[in-house]
């Protein structure tokens, strides 16, 4: 005769039937409760009002998640057509009105009940600080005039100012990080170079102390501290450094300029205007600056280089190294992004993928392709963008290989970048995060595992107790509260 085991007891296991019952209920409910609520987006507005134009970007985000790394994506981009604000200092109602195109498409893109809670900010870049280097009192009222069309605007305004070049420089090193998700991996940050119209900017994280309190930023990002290098080189941008090379090889005598940053068979009659007209170069006798200039090419990228490289100051550095012009810099360290016309130039010459030898035999080719040559072959690209291609490649490689001190070894360390993720690498995101408090200083709590994850192993398990069950019906027997099997 078997004995029964508690175990075999109908009672005991129609608890158990009840307990299984009791836990795909509770699994149900657990799936219902959890599943993701329908998205709120929020969204924010950023002018990056650029010393040779203003683009504006609106970015979104689920509202749930403004904390996590990486949440925040760029869902629309409008440049303002004509040029930067810096340019309307004579006439500056127009720095206003250039705006109204954009911020209509933004009131089009955004829906209408979320326009008030979203923020609107403008930083206004080198333009604007040459300007106030210049002419003070006109910069004062283009910043008015633009902060006038944004209050006007739906959104909700919180300022128009000029960001100082440490902030341009450490906010494009936020985004550039934020958006590659690295604050939260070990493997380190990336480094952020950013060309402008009117400055550049180099920022990184250096092993070494920083060595001079201007150049040095500290951030604690999601429980990580940084210690972050930057400069930002007012004048060595990309338009404001072409003024500083013709100012080199100009005399105010001359009438014409053979120069080999330009494709031989290129020839175009320049004032001299065009070349003095800022602050970033010597000023000339009025009399001077109406007068023209014949510049032609001569397309030479060696000689190109040379005059190229009398623009920056090498000799002297009271710290342990310097970059140029005095400035110190700590050696360069990781990888990095290059964006705005890092990215613009170097991708249009085909040199994003390289080695710097390979770079220079590229620079040099194109350099000496005669000028009608360059425009048969690209006869939908913008003539003012297509004669200058040569002289800024070959700015690029100076400043990156004479300037910053990159090499044959670690350029290929510099990652030509224009998006990260749909959004583009540039300071407004970093801005926009850093306004916003959207980075917290410690990571945020996360959930054990993901709902996903979540609702995966409650079902496994659950999974796993029916088997179980149903092997002990098995091998153990019936319990006596179903009803006996027929006996044949
Ligand atoms: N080739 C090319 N050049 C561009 C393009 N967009 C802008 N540029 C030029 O590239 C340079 C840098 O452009 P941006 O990064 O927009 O400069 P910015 O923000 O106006 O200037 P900063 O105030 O100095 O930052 C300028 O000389 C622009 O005229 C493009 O699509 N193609
Ligand atoms: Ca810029």
């Amino acid at each position: 005769m078997k004995t029964k085991t508690p175990w075999h007891s109908g009672k005991m296991i129609c608890v158990a039937v009840f307990f299984i019952a009791a836990i795909v209920t509770l699994v149900a409910i657990a799936i219902v409760q959890n599943k993701p609520l329908e998205q709120k987006y929020k969204y924010g507005i950023v002018l990056d009002a650029g010393s040779s134009h203003t683009a504006m970007y609106i970015y979104e985000w689920p509202a749930e998640k403004e904390n996590n790394t990486g949440m925040v994506g760029q869902r629309h981009k409008c440049k303002v057509k004509g040029k930067g604000i810096s340019s309307y200092a004579r006439e500056v109602a127009g720095a206003g009105r250039s705006l109204a195109m954009c911020m209509e498409e933004a009131k089009q893109c955004i829906p209408a009940a979320k326009h008030q809670d979203t923020p609107v900010y403008l930083g206004a870049t080198a333009g604007m600080r040459l300007l106030m280097k210049q002419d003070r009192n006109s910069a004062v009222k283009v910043m008015e005039a633009v902060q006038q069309t944004l209050q006007a605007s739906p959104f909700s305004y919180q300022g128009a100012r000029i960001i100082s070049g440490q902030e341009e420089g450490a906010f494009g090193w936020i985004t550039v990080n934020y958006l590659g998700k690295n604050f939260q991996k070990a493997a380190g940050t990336m480094g952020a170079l950013d060309l402008g119209g009117a400055s550049t900017q180099i920022t990184f994280v250096s092993k070494e102390t920083i060595q001079s309190p201007d150049n040095a930023m500290e951030f604690r990002l999601y429980g990580n501290d940084y210690q972050v290098y930057t400069h930002s080189f007012l004048c060595y941008g990309k338009d404001q450094v072409l003024k500083l090379a013709l100012e080199k090889k100009l005399k105010s005598a001359d009438t014409s300029l053979e120069d080999p940053c330009f494709h031989t068979g290129y020839s175009e009659d320049k004032l001299f205007q065009k070349v003095f007209d800022s602050p970033c170069v010597q000023a000339v006798s009025t009399d001077a600056m109406n007068k023209s200039f014949m510049h032609k090419g001569s397309g030479n990228f060696i000689e190109c280089q040379n005059s190229i490289k009398d623009i920056f100051n090498f000799s002297q550095c009271k710290n342990s190294q310097c970059s140029f012009n005095g400035v110190y810099q700590p050696p360069v360290e990781g990888t990095f992004g290059a964006f705005s016309a890092f990215y613009f130039v170097m991708n249009f010459l085909n040199l994003t993928g390289q080695s710097l030898a390979d770079t220079k035999k590229g620079m040099e080719h194109y350099c000496q392709t005669p000028w009608n040559t360059i425009v048969e072959n690209h006869p939908k690209v913008d003539k003012k963008y297509l004669a200058e291609y040569c002289f800024s490649g070959t700015y690029i490689l100076t400043l990156l290989e004479n300037g910053y001190n990159f090499t044959s070894e670690n350029w290929k360390d510099i990652n030509f970048i224009d998006k990260i993720e749909g959004s583009n690498a540039g300071w407004s995101l970093g801005y926009m995060l850093n306004l916003t408090n959207m980075i917290p200083a410690e990571a945020p709590d996360t959930p054990l595992m993901p709902h996903g994850g979540f609702v995966t192993l409650m079902l496994f398990l659950t999974l796993f107790l029916l088997i179980l069950l149903f092997l002990g019906y098995t091998f153990l027997g019936r319990p006596s509260c179903l009803p006996p099997k027929e006996i044949v």
